[in-house]
């Protein structure tokens, strides 16, 4: 398949008109071939017009069919073979293995959703029966089950080229949900989106699913962006990038006459506490496995461990000892593209440059376009009292906040934004303590996680990859993991329909099979 810059607006494929957008070699700023043409404003309509059209036939496909069709989706994106591996590793200057890995992920994300699509739980059907001689007023029948919100607008990422971007998480949970998708495409990597929007596009075909199920725009002005967000066809959002990004599309979608949600995925700097009997039994460990985490894909991951807090004392010491010494070895690495790389370096020039902040290492100098570690270090009494401490430098820097006491790591603990992670080192010594921090944790992550970092989430049943405001818009939800469904349904109660009028889902002869919650109580199919 070649790479042609072009998008895709349901059955159609065609070059947009409305200016260009090119793809930069990551590791050396060069263009890459070919132009894409942007989307204009009649292009974003028509696909959002052809999402709606699309979307009461295509949320009554069957739940096997919307389960092949997923399954078809990452079929498809692995026969793109090589040319898709080398065009996003070209783009986004991230190495094979990362690479592979993360196609790997992103056609295990679909086949997780067509498991939950044939296992039907989802749909979350209830039935209370009718007590028709119920005093002092008899019950309606009453039945529940989960509907799609509409079509859904996402937001590739940049920082995951394939899991969170064209066919990533939020595509295959909306698609799963029954919720026709339009994409707009990262300029970060567009050749790599195009491939993968024609890989659906053909799966979209070979599986018979309406026109209008999918597209794909590349945007060379923000007003498509902010046009999609707009548009009364779009129901939700799913987005990952910058706080500021995210928050004029949440925002957008709050001004609109008919607000929707927006479940975008910012920033988080995931707090790591290392407790002292962690730290005295293994403090240079920690701090290595740190370092470890700390410069994984250049730093680029929302996951990544921007905060370290600890007591002081010789465990502290060993910890920054055995992290400096990883640190000072870590070559500069390419980042995703000029503009991350610039902010990065303006982050880390902005804590470097700031009163009580001091310098523990850094990584190795590299060329232009690559970024170099870095670990800074501050007093828990500072940290609190400075809030631009607290934000994402999105690369392989952190600052570790020295505290006093436990009531220190408290207070500071108490002053941090939300979370998509925090992570707890301890040993069976500390547990007391450790429990003692947990509530606090709760209130302020999505994850916690033990002796252990954040980065690489397991796609999983019982992952939450999300967290409050600002890791995310909404914590009441997760982008990962079978659960990212839900963002895209709501709850529709059906109240004395006969049984010819009922879906599937809630007749009385459970046409579908499906575990129900029969008066309060969850029911087997029968066999
Ligand atoms: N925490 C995280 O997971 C991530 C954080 N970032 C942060 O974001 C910075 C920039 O990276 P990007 O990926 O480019 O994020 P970004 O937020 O600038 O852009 C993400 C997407 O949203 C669109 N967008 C952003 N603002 C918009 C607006 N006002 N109206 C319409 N569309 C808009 C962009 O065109 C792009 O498609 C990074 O330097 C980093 O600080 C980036 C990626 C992931
Ligand atoms: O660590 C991961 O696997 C996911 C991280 C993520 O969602 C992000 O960096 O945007």
């Amino acid at each position: 398949m070649t790479i042609q810059g072009e998008q895709i607006i349901g059955q159609a494929i065609s070059k947009g008109g409305q200016g260009t957008v090119y793809g930069i070699a990551a590791a050396t700023g060069e263009k890459l071939e070919p132009a894409f043409g942007g989307a204009s404003k009649a292009d974003l309509g028509r696909a959002c017009a052809l999402a709606d059209a699309a979307f009461d036939t295509y949320r009554e496909t069957s739940l096997e069919d919307r389960a092949r069709f997923l399954e078809t989706i990452a079929d498809e994106i692995l026969a793109l073979g090589d040319e898709l591996v080398e065009r996003c590793m070209a783009e986004s200057g991230l190495p094979r293995p990362r690479i592979e890995g993360e196609r790997g992920r992103t056609m295990g994300q679909l086949r997780l959703f067509a498991g939950v699509l044939r296992d039907g739980g989802y749909l979350d059907a209830r039935i209370d029966p009718a007590m028709p001689d119920r005093q002092p007023l008899p019950r309606p029948d009453l039945r529940l089950r989960n509907v799609p919100v509409g079509p859904v607008a996402v937001f590739g990422a940049s920082n995951f080229p394939l899991a969170f971007s064209v066919a990533g998480g939020d595509t295959a949970s909306a698609l799963a949900a029954g919720c026709p998708v339009v994409v707009k495409a990262h300029s970060a990597h567009p050749g790599t989106s195009e491939l993968v929007g024609r890989a659906v596009h053909a799966a979209v075909e070979k599986c018979g699913m309406p026109e209008g199920t999918f597209s794909l725009l590349f945007a060379a002005e923000r007003a498509i962006g902010e046009g999609l967000v707009a548009d009364h066809r779009i129901k939700a959002v799913g987005f990952t990038g910058s706080r500021t990004g995210g928050t004029a599309l949440m925002k957008i979608a709050a001004n609109r006459p008919e607000p929707i949600p927006v479940y975008a995925e910012m920033s988080s700097i995931n707090p790591v506490l290392l407790f002292l009997g962690a730290l005295k039994e293994r403090g240079a460990a920690i701090g290595k496995a740190f370092v470890g985490s700390l410069t994984l894909g250049a730093g680029q991951f929302c996951t990544n461990p921007g905060l370290i807090i600890a007591v002081e004392g010789e465990g502290l010491d060993a910890f920054l000892r055995g992290a400096e010494e990883a640190l000072v070895a870590a070559p500069a690495a390419v980042m995703l593209t000029p503009g991350i790389c610039s902010a990065y370096a303006k982050g880390v020039a902005a804590v470097e440059g700031h009163a009580s902040v001091s310098v523990v290492a850094k990584g190795q100098a590299g060329e232009t376009l690559r970024g170099q570690a870095a670990l800074f270090r501050v007093s828990a009494s500072d940290f609190v009292k400075s809030a631009e401490l607290q934000d994402e430098m999105f690369g392989s820097a952190s600052i570790v906040v020295v505290c006093r006491d436990a009531a220190e790591i408290k207070s500071v603990v108490s002053a941090l934004e939300g979370q998509l992670t925090a992570a707890i080192h301890i040993t069976e010594g500390d547990h007391e303590a450790a429990r003692a921090v947990l509530p606090l944790l709760e209130r302020k992550a999505g994850r916690i996680l033990v002796n252990g970092f954040g980065t690489g989430v397991e796609v999983a049943h019982a992952m939450v990859h999300g967290g409050p405001y600002p890791s995310t818009a909404d914590g009441r939800s997760t982008s990962v993991g079978s659960k990212a469904i839900d963002r895209f349904l709501r709850p529709v109660c059906y109240q004395d329909l006969p049984d010819g009028l009922l879906p599937d889902a809630l007749k009385d002869a459970n046409p579908l099979g499906l575990w129900r919650r029969m008066d309060g109580k969850m029911t087997a199919p029968k066999a």
